[in-house]
This record gives C-alpha cells, structure tokens and sequence, in this order.
C-alpha cells in the first residue's frame, strides 16, 4: 500500500494559504549546526520528510536533535562521535551531502555517500570537491563513498564553473573557520543562501558581499551557537500564487516575499496577471480567461526558479495559445508532462523544451507523481480538473510541502490522504 491524494476537483477554492519555512534553506542551516559545537536552537523549521531524514543523519555522527515546538529544534553539538555519513540515509536525499563542508569545519575529516542521481537527473557534486580542495582538503572516492580531510583548511580563491546551489552552500560551511581568507567568485545567488549566511553571520562568522556573485569569507577561530528563524519557503509560495491564477486570485498568500519571487512575478504579468503585495500578503487579480501564453527559461536566480517549473506548466497548460518552457538546470524534470497529458492536457516535450498547447479543461484520472514538484503540479490540475483524481507516490510531496492538504482543505478543496494498492 502506498499513500496517495483522493481529489475531488472543480470545487471554488477561496482563503487565504500560508506558506511554512523553506526547505532549501532549513536543510543547509541545519547541517551547519555540525560546524560548532553547542546547543543551537532553530524555528519556522517546516514539518517535512526531508528535514526528518537530515535529523536521523546528523543523529547519526553523534548530535542530539530535539522537537521543542511546531516548528522549533534543539540541536546539541557535543562534538562527532562519527566521521562517516552512510548511503541509507543520503540516498533519501540530495541535501545529506551538505554535511560534508560542516563536518570538514568541524573535524577537517568526513566520509560522505556519494548522493547519486534522481529523478530529475545526475546531480554531480564536482564543485563541491574543486571547492573542498581550493581550501586545502585531499579528495579520494572509493566505494561509493567521498573522503576529504585536510590538516588545516586554507583560505583560497574558488571559481565555480557553475552558480551551483549546493557547491556555493557547502563550501561557504567548509570555509568560515579556515585559515585566513576565502574568496569564492560566480556563487549561486538563490535567497536560500542569502539565509544561510545571515544565519553563519549571525554565529560570528565574516562573510562579505552576501547576496552577490562573489563572497569574502574571513575565517574566524570560533562561531557561537544562536538561535534562528528559517526564511518562508518562496517556491512552496510561488505555488500557492499559481494555484491563486488558476482560481482568478480568490485565494491569497501569506508569506510570499516579492524581492524573492522577481522573475516569476514578471511572467505572470506578462500573461496579464496582477500581483499585488502587502507586506508579505500576496494577491493575485486576474481571470483565467484573459490570459496570454508566454515563453519560460529557467536559470539560476534571479532567473525562474527551476522548482516552480513543473507548476507553472499546469498553469500554461488551460491558457489558449502556445507557450513553452525551457529546462535549463536539469536534463530531466519534466516528468510531470506525461502525466498532464493523461489528464487531458497537451504537451509535447522537444528535447530541453516543452510546448504547452492551452486546452480548456483537465480531465481527472490516476496519476503518479513523480518527483516533489511534479506532484504539486498534478495536485494543481486535479483541484481544476472535474471529477475524481488519485495522485499516487505522494512521499515526494511530503518531502517538501507541509501538511498540503490541511492547508487545501482549509480554502475549500476536497483532498483526502488515502492509501492505495500499487
Ligand atoms: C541553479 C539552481 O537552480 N539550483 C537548484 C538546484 O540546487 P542543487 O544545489 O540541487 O543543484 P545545483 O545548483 O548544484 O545544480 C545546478 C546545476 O549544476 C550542475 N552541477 C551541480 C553541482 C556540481 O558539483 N556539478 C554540477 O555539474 C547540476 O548538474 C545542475 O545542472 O536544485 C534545488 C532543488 O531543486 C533548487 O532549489 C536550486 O535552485
Ligand atoms: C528537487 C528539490 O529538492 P532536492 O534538491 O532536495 O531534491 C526541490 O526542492 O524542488
């Protein structure tokens, strides 16, 4: 048996959703709680399988982790009592490698599984290593697994190939208690990374030019352990925004951060949608039926944002016209198109790119998520679409989406978690 949403689409959804803390910013802060030891408290942590994952991970060399509220974590640093992160528990999930710069920090000694691919396409972690070794750590991969250890870690001068999330993540960890000075050039600029250096900042550490393409890290002997609060989850936002077009902006978000979501606001008003902010109160003005189709490239930040692709497409998919979307940081995530295709829409993948032909209706049917976001992309089409829709292999929504349906439930749609044979 496996889990699985029972939709009832075509209900008038109206209210107002709230988005919880991110996951890609929550994930790199809380391996960084191995770089120093001490209690280090963190909230708005979102109630996610992925976070319980990395929490079993970092029991696992030897922290102690502690649920001290909804959204709220004690984490006590005693020092590693274990120097190796096992293929289990990364397997589960990308973000375990991000214990590799911190326990580099920590012990200047980690052997980490390597991640492996997934879903969405290979998912290499070179620049981490390149970036390791630009601080003076030896690299050996043997069986599956990556061992660095260094004497000392040196500041040094590292230039990403690539503005890649998780090199720039893991190397900044791997770099605040150095030796001397680091400067890291074509560094991902995602928000996710602004949060994980105010919270390293907020430690004591000496981070310069956050929020740019080029850090100055300055090592420090000593961080101190703080409390912190994670930033809201923009993608779990853009989301709930695309669900708000999809519904002529009946429904509002709050917690969407407008400096965070740039270049998919100005797509959606290109197709002719108003988005209004108060605050962090988002709203949306604007009928389905009034809408242009439009041309998408996702890049990284601040270009459009590769996790919100898949949801977008379900949007593009009832707009009359054709639009297109290009994939440009993954070779495979659109594996939400066969399964919109079963449910009516018309989409044809050419290679990096998809060509939406706008229909007018979804039609439910049983259809598997295949990943996080793709699934979030199907529970949007089933919500519009008449009739009953089963979205099967929801353990991937889990992964990023705190209690979706809780929240659905609350504007009105009729979503059931149920457990279905497969
Ligand atoms: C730039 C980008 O949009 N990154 C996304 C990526 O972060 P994540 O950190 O998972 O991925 P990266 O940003 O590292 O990867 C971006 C690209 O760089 C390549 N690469 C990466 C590391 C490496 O060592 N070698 C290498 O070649 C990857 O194959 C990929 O094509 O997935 C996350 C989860 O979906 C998103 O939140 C991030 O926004
Ligand atoms: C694919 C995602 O996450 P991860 O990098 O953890 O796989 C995502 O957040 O959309």
């Amino acid at each position: 048996m496996i889990g699985a949403f029972k939709i009832k689409g075509g209900n008038a959804l109206s209210g107002t959703l709230e988005v919880s803390g991110a996951k890609n910013a929550a994930l790199p802060i809380i391996t960084a709680t191995i770089i120093e030891k001490g209690t280090h408290i963190l909230h708005n942590v979102p109630n996610l399988r992925d976070i319980g994952t990395l929490m079993k991970l970092l029991e696992s060399l030897g922290l102690k982790t502690e649920k001290i509220g909804r959204n709220s974590y004690k984490i006590i640093n005693d020092g590693l009592t274990n120097l190796e992160a096992e293929y289990d528990l990364v397997k589960k999930m990308r973000a375990s490698f991000l214990v590799m710069g911190p326990m580099l920090a920590h012990a200047k000694n980690a052997k980490v599984s390597l991640p492996g691919g997934c879903a969405i396409g290979s998912r290499p972690v070179d620049l981490h290593l390149k970036g390791f070794e630009g601080l003076g750590a030896t690299i050996e991969i043997t069986h599956g697994y990556v061992e660095a250890k260094a004497e000392k870690l040196v500041g040094g001068h590292i230039v990403l190939d690539f503005p890649s999330v998780g090199a720039t993540e893991n190397i900044i960890m791997a770099a605040v208690k150095a030796e001397g000075t680091t400067i890291l050039e074509n560094v991902a600029r995602e928000p996710e990374i602004d949060d994980l250096c105010n919270y390293l900042a907020a430690m004591g550490a000496k981070i310069e030019g956050i929020g740019t393409g080029k850090l100055t890290i300055v090592g420090v002997e000593k961080l101190t352990p703080v409390e912190y609060s994670i930033m809201p989850d923009r993608i779990e936002a853009g989301t709930y925004m695309v669900l708000s077009v999809l519904f002529d902006g009946k429904i509002k978000v709050k917690g969407a951060i407008q400096e965070h979501l740039g270049s998919f606001v100005a797509k959606l008003e290109e197709m002719g949608v108003k988005v209004k902010f108060d605050g962090d109160l988002a709203t949306i003005e604007g009928k389905m039926e009034d809408l242009k189709p439009v041309i998408i490239k996702t890049a990284p930040h601040p270009g459009f944002a590769t996790d919100l692709q898949a949801q977008f497409m379900t949007l593009l998919a009832l707009v009359p016209g054709t639009s297109e979307i290009k994939e440009t940081i993954f070779e495979n995530r659109f594996m939400q198109v066969p399964e919109l295709n079963r449910m009516g829409a018309n989409i044809h993948i050419d290679s990096h790119v998809s060509i939406i032909k706008g229909v007018e209706e979804f039609s439910s049917a049983e259809v598997m998520a295949s990943d996080l976001r793709a699934g979030a992309a199907l529970i949007m089409a089933a919500l519009k679409a008449k009739g009953e829709t089963i979205v099967t292999r929801i353990y991937h929504v889990d992964r990023g989406y705190e209690e979706i349906e809780k929240k659905l439930q609350k504007i009105g749609a009729d979503i059931e978690r149920i457990k279905v044979e497969m």
